[in-house]
């Protein structure tokens, strides 16, 4: 058997083969993994090819432009960026290069916060990259919210990032526990002892780390594959770690039920909206009634999402999802956003012709993290991009709004029009 080759990457699936070789296991499998049997995970790619595009013929397509709006802010094209926290795992920079690539390419990036970067730090990095002037457009900063058991630690944190000059509070509300990730569990995950959850980390910070912090960093960061097919020859690599089944729960699991408020519900969200100014959106809804109760309380976004097949297994791909929330919601101010499984330009076309204002990504910016820091996430974020307008023009749109309901259909059945 041949030692697995990393590729020069042409698309986000290279990326995601190298980061496969290079990273190591406790990093790659947190990254990778799904809740239980990993059937979400699976569907929110699979649904993607179930939908199929119906392009326009003839319409000038010398010139795509993919600006749009996200909350009244411009940004230069409606892929964004998803919070996934612990950036750092795939490479030093991690938070930092992740918001100058956003910063660079004028994209909106959602930070985790669970980062490996505080809210400060991150942002500043971003500032740091000289404005483009030669198109309109900048970069935007929303924050995702975990809502803590303890509501000043909370209340600190949005102060913080207002301050700072995040422009939405992403509020994540599909994670009262933990969803049940069975490689974290045998891998027994830790973060490495020279990182921490930065936006908690002052020493008088209620919040305790115990659970994650690695004591014994030797022995609980796995290898690569490359590392251990060094080692071991490629069976050995292909297994991976056998031995060490400590512990049920994942040290994430546990900090969870430590930190976050299991007892979160719709007055929690009104309480955020009473205590900010910011836009507040609502991540983690799947469905019509849902929608229509975050519609109700006057959240300004909504992000359809099923947190990237990681919390409750069996629940509907995201890009099935979205059409009943779009419709729950019509003629209400609140913008749509979708994410999970996207991975392609035709993916984004069909996002936004089904109705989302913006799609994010999660896992793809890891994969570029991993490949090359600020350098790789630009080069997810561009082969995306480029992609994209490619897809735009294929079907005959020159401008986002040019995207409509007509362009997708549900399978290959020409009167399975959405
Ligand atoms: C490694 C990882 C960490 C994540 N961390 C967070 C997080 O801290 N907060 C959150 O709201 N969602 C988190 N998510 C979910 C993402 O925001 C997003 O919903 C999901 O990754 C989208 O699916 P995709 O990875 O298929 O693009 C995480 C996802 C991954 C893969
Ligand atoms: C540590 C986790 C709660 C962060 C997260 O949302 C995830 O891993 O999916």
């Amino acid at each position: 058997m041949s030692r697995q080759q990393q590729l020069v990457p042409i698309s986000i699936a290279d990326l995601e083969h190298n980061a496969h070789i290079t990273l190591a296991l406790n990093a790659l499998d947190y990254y990778r993994s799904g809740a239980n049997d990993m059937q979400t995970l699976k569907d929110n790619q699979d649904a993607f090819s179930r939908i199929r595009l119906r392009p326009r013929i003839l319409r000038d397509v010398s010139k795509v432009d993919t600006q749009t709006t996200l909350l009244g802010h411009t940004v230069g094209s409606p892929i964004c960026i998803a919070p996934t926290a612990m950036q750092r795992l795939a490479n030093d920079a991690g938070e930092k290069a992740t918001a100058r690539a956003a910063a660079k390419a004028k994209k909106c990036m959602i930070l985790s916060s669970w980062s490996t970067t505080s809210a400060e730090d991150t942002i500043e990095a971003g500032k740091e990259v000289p404005e483009d002037l030669s198109s309109p457009g900048l970069p935007l900063y929303w924050f995702q919210l975990y809502v803590y058991k303890d509501r000043e630690v909370t209340e600190q944190l949005i102060r913080r990032v207002e301050k700072a000059g995040y422009k939405a509070l992403v509020i994540t509300v599909d994670t009262p526990f933990l969803g049940r990730r069975l490689a974290d569990v045998r891998n027994v995950f830790k973060l490495p002892a020279h990182m921490n959850m930065a936006n908690f980390e002052h020493k008088d910070s209620k919040v305790t780390m115990a659970t994650i912090l690695d004591e014994n960093p030797a022995e609980a960061q796995a290898e690569s594959l490359l590392e251990r097919t060094a080692q071991n020859g490629p069976e050995a690599a292909a297994t991976g770690r056998t031995t060490k089944v400590v512990r049920q729960e994942s040290s994430l699991a546990a900090y969870v039920v430590s930190q976050i408020d299991p007892t979160l519900n719709w007055k929690d969200i009104a309480w955020v909206r009473s205590v900010t100014k910011l836009p507040v959106v609502v991540k983690g809804v799947l469905t019509a009634e849902d929608a229509a109760l975050a519609a109700e309380i006057g959240v300004e976004g909504i992000l359809v999402s099923n947190h990237g097949g990681r919390q409750l297994d069996g629940v509907l791909a995201t890009i099935d999802a979205l059409p009943e929330v779009l419709d729950a919601v019509k003629g209400k101010n609140v913008e749509v956003y979708v994410d999970g499984g996207v991975r392609k330009g035709t993916d984004v076309l069909k996002a936004l012709a089904l109705g989302a204002k913006a799609v994010f990504l999660g896992r793809p910016i890891l994969w570029g993290l991993a490949h090359d820091g600020e350098d790789g996430v630009t080069l997810a974020l561009n082969l995306i991009q480029q992609e994209f307008e490619l897809a735009m023009a294929l079907a005959g749109c020159c401008k986002i709004s040019d995207i409509t309901r007509n362009h997708v259909q549900h399978g290959t059945d020409a009167r399975s029009r959405l």
